[in-house]
């Protein structure tokens, strides 16, 4: 099996607080991994750690075979749950930032993008709605060709009606070899993107499994599972 991601007895405490408690999780090549969990259940933190923004405690990540840093950046889009651009941004600003950052960035994409979403490049970054602005997050992280694409809540501020349409864009917009990892709590609304799922539960995976399988064994949608796992 070809991994883009393995996590081995992965800790992490933020002090006191033990966020992650020895998480073993595999994500293959190609594939599509729903990590689903309630509010605090260390969603953000596995994030964080595969995406070199925060150390272990303990154990290991590989990403590509690599511990995170230089190459491991370079290989992962990241898009966390926060606004991270400046506020004397335009948007063709935001464009031009991720241009020169990242080499694997695609303008032609971003283009296509932005006119997906109806963002205008001329629109300061203050001036957009939640939604706009989660859109334009997406439409950044989105036009790298990455090998790893981690998104934290894509969707949350986008209304149900745009939700499809985006959902549809993210597939379309990512090469077939490329992996994802997204957290959300609209698990109805974005199953159908999954080929995995893990259930983390108070820094635990608890259900770990092809999201397929997972609905044929237990007959129930993978959000009736979500449902029944944490009632
Ligand atoms: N910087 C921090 N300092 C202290 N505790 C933290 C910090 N960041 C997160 N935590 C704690 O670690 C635990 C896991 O938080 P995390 O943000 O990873 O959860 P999450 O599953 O992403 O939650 P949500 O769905 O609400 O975004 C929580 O108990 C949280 O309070």
């Amino acid at each position: 099996m070809d991994l883009i991601l393995k996590a081995t007895n992965l800790t992490k405490n933020y002090y006191s607080k033990k966020a992650l408690k020895g998480i073993n999780l595999e994500v293959e090549k190609g594939k599509i991994l729903g990590l689903l969990g309630p509010n605090g259940s260390g969603k953000t933190t596995f994030m964080k750690i595969a995406a070199g923004i925060l150390r272990p405690t303990s154990g290991q990540i590989l990403i590509d075979g690599q511990k995170p840093g230089i190459y491991t950046k370079s290989i992962v889009s990241y898009l966390p749950d926060v606004n991270y651009l400046y506020k004397w941004m335009r948007i063709r600003d935001a464009i031009n930032f991720f241009k020169d950052f990242y080499v694997d960035f695609d303008l032609e994409k971003s283009k296509r993008l932005l006119d997906f979403m109806k963002l205008d490049e001329n629109d300061k970054v203050t001036s957009l709605s939640k939604g706009m602005l989660e859109k334009l997050h997406l439409t950044l992280v989105l036009s790298r060709n990455a090998k790893l694409y981690i998104f934290d809540e894509p969707l949350g501020g986008i209304d149900p009606n745009a939700r499809e349409k985006i959902i549809d864009a993210i597939i379309d917009n990512i090469r077939e070899d490329s992996s994802m990892i997204i957290s959300t709590h609209l698990v109805r609304d974005i199953e159908r993107l999954f080929d995995d799922v893990a259930f983390i539960s108070d820094g635990e995976i608890i259900l770990n499994g092809n999201a397929e399988e997972l609905r044929t064994e237990r007959n129930k949608s993978i959000d009736e599972i979500f449902r029944e796992v944490y009632a």
